[in-house]
């Protein structure tokens, strides 16, 4: 059945799903006995759109980006990107991905890492080192480009892997966490860079956090998910518009978003999380 499109704020209305979950779910065999993740997901994430995932540790936050991500098969259910199976749009690179890791290749240097995806898409060597010098002046690592992942902090590295994530512009960006290692100022430039990045790219973004600011600041859709087992509970979405500047940090607009998804979050039991 045709599902009613959300409405963005900015990038104007579009027909095309970057992400489609029906009836997703997965269960973890363990020596335990089963551990259900995820039970009856229903997701859809419009081309363009920014949707984040939040939830209590444990609710399946990380497990329903990996299958999305074709990292993980899911038990029961079906995924699509762009309309393809998630595995046809992992050959196909359809996403770029930043995870809690930075999953940089330690012999390679900050600029070798960046460019990895835009070696496998055999771009011209020239275009490489102009796109790779934009990218590390965007995430603020313009004089690092020649260091080694072991000469950087934990959040230099994570800022690579953003800049490696955004290399090849991809349609679709799977998020997980990826400012959770970040000093508070530089989370919020970075906020503020991503959403600037998503809105010129066009790139639909799933963004997994812990931050109900920071879902707040990002989403269109911010979707509350509860554990035991992990399923969605809530969708809040935010009509705060395409332009997400500081000043938006303290609209009423926004606080009042924010005060939304923690009730909605509260509704979902959060100390029966750690229960397991
Ligand atoms: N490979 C695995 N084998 C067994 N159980 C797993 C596996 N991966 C995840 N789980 C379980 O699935 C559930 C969901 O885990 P997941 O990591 O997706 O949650 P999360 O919401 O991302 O948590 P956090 O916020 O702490 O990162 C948890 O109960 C977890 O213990």
């Amino acid at each position: 059945m045709a599902q009613e499109l959300p409405q963005r704020g900015g990038h104007g209305v579009s027909t095309e799903w970057a992400v489609q979950a029906t009836g997703v779910g997965k269960v973890f065999p363990t020596a335990a006995g089963e551990v259900v993740a995820l039970t009856g997901v229903e997701l859809e994430v419009r081309a363009g759109e920014f949707v984040s995932l939040i939830g209590p540790s444990g609710c399946g936050k990380s497990t329903l980006l990996r299958l999305i991500a074709d990292l993980d098969d899911a038990t029961t259910g079906e995924l699509s990107i762009f309309g393809k199976p998630a595995r046809r749009a992992r050959i196909d690179q359809d996403y770029g991905i930043a995870f809690q890791q930075a999953g940089l290749l330690p012999w390679r240097t900050v600029a070798d890492n960046i460019a990895l995806p835009l070696e496998l898409h055999k771009a011209p060597k020239a275009q490489r080192t102009a796109r790779v010098a934009e990218l590390a002046e965007l995430v603020g690592l313009g004089d690092f480009t020649d260091r080694y992942p072991d000469q950087l902090s934990g959040g230099m590295q994570q800022r690579v892997a953003i800049a490696r994530a955004l290399a090849a512009s991809p349609r679709l960006l799977l998020m997980d966490e990826p400012f959770g290692a970040l000093d508070e100022m530089t989370r919020e430039y970075l906020q503020g860079e991503l959403t600037r990045i998503a809105a010129e790219t066009g790139a639909a973004v799933v963004f997994v956090t812990h931050s109900i600011p920071e879902a707040v600041f990002l989403s269109d859709r911010v979707v509350v998910m509860s554990p035991r087992p992990g399923r969605i509970t809530a969708v809040v979405e935010t009509g705060l518009g395409e332009v997400r500047d500081e000043s938006l940090r303290e609209s009423a607009a926004y606080f009042e978003k924010v005060t939304a998804v923690r009730e909605a979050l509260h509704g979902t039991k959060v100390e029966r999380a750690n229960e397991r």
